[in-house]
């Protein structure tokens, strides 16, 4: 068999699928993107598939070595995102030639279900308590949420209030009927996460994501020493090459590889596995669409340390497009009771894409761009 072709579809809300062809007529599909850098991230595919066409589509670690290493430079959100959807759409390939879900292939099931969480609270977290309840009658327990608004180096003590205040009013209005994480999303100072850690310790949260940006890691250890609330990162992490650099240092209880920016699930598979050997969970970071959530939960279903799974229904960056509109057996990704989502059935990936409603929506696509923040003297804000 032959890679004949590689095709990259554009879609709201701000996604890219990639179809990948072969000369038997065997399909693959990835979804390669960096959110806000589709186009980049299409060039880098196109690139890529210079090399891939003409491969053949069974040989994934080679391709992976190869995509890797093959172009001197290596690493990097958008490259190893190019890389991410490639390999995912191998390995749907393999499964659809062999006639089995991509967990199977990589060994079976550990689990029979896994557990996910969903989002609440929008870019700057309000309402929260209300939207948390709503999410609650369709069986959802776990969320996660944005932990503040934009926080100066060293913000004002209010800002910090407003940001424990929101805490406390969940744990006031559900005690610990339900687990939530808090994702500092890179908007806190190393100073300020000492500050926030401290006060948000007796609230408990389940996780703090990100609680300094992932260019100060260094700090990742110096924070957990002063606190019990588990500290999660890896969603702007590229490759095997950084997270041990994090597993090494320690400090991070949560590794949160994300399928489609840290080169797939070659990459993320092992990823995993050297996460469980430093007794750390792994929780893929997926605020993005069906394949790339599909990628997440067959590495999840072949990693004992799979704790907890993001998935992006109702997520509020996804403004034209929802995750199942692209799925023509939406069965396949419907989460139980408690959010659980069960193992796949179909071969490969397990998803079939509506590629007629992927090509229709792909014509008429608008450029995603994250919001540009600035504090009040004007001084850019992490987002
Ligand atoms: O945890 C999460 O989902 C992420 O922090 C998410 O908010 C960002 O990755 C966003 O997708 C970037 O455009
Ligand atoms: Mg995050």
């Amino acid at each position: 068999m032959k890679i004949t072709k590689l095709t990259t579809y554009r879609v709201p809300p701000r996604w890219m699928f990639l179809k990948v062809e072969t000369d038997e007529g065997v399909v693959g599909w990835g979804e390669p993107v960096v959110e806000g850098r589709a186009r980049t991230v299409e060039a880098a595919v196109s690139e890529l598939s210079e090399f891939v066409i003409g491969k053949d589509p069974s040989r994934i670690n080679d391709l992976w070595q190869a995509m890797y290493r093959g172009g001197f430079y290596r690493g990097g959100a958008v490259f190893m995102s190019a890389i991410a959807g490639i390999d995912q759409a191998l390995w749907d390939i393999k499964g659809k030639v062999l006639g089995a879900p991509v967990f199977e292939l990589l060994g079976g099931r550990v689990r029979d279900r896994m557990k996910t969480y969903c989002w609440v609270g929008g870019d700057r977290p309000a309402d929260v308590i209300a939207q948390i309840r709503a999410r609650m009658e369709h069986g959802f327990d776990t969320f996660k949420m944005n932990g503040c608004e934009e926080m100066s180096i060293i913000a004002s003590s209010k800002a910090v209030d407003a940001a424990v205040a929101r805490v406390a009013e969940i744990r006031e209005a559900f005690g610990n009927t339900i687990e939530f994480g808090l994702d500092f999303h890179g908007r806190v100072s190393a100073p300020m996460a000492k500050v926030l850690v401290k006060e948000l310790e007796p609230f408990r949260p389940l996780f703090i994501e990100e609680p300094v940006l992932a260019e100060q890691a260094e700090y990742y250890p110096r924070i957990a020493e002063q606190t019990s609330i588990p500290l999660a990162a890896g969603e702007r992490m590229y490759s095997r090459y950084e997270f041990k650099h994090v597993l090494e240092r320690g400090g991070i209880s949560i590794l949160q590889p994300d399928l489609s920016h840290a080169g797939g699930i070659t990459e993320c598979v092992k990823i995993a596995a050297m996460a469980e050997a430093y007794d750390v969970a792994l929780a893929p970071h997926c605020p993005l669409g069906p394949i790339a959530l599909a990628a997440c939960l067959h590495v999840d279903f072949v990693s004992w340390n799979a704790t907890l799974q993001e998935q992006s229904m109702g997520i509020h960056y996804n403004k034209g497009g929802e995750v199942l509109d692209y799925v023509l057996n939406k069965d396949a990704l419907k989460l139980d009771d408690g959010g659980y989502a069960k193992p796949f059935t179909g071969p490969g990936l397990g998803i079939e894409v509506n590629e007629e409603l992927v090509i229709e929506r792909s014509r008429e696509v608008a450029d995603w761009r994250n919001p540009l923040w600035r504090h009040a003297d004007g001084s850019v804000a992490e987002w």
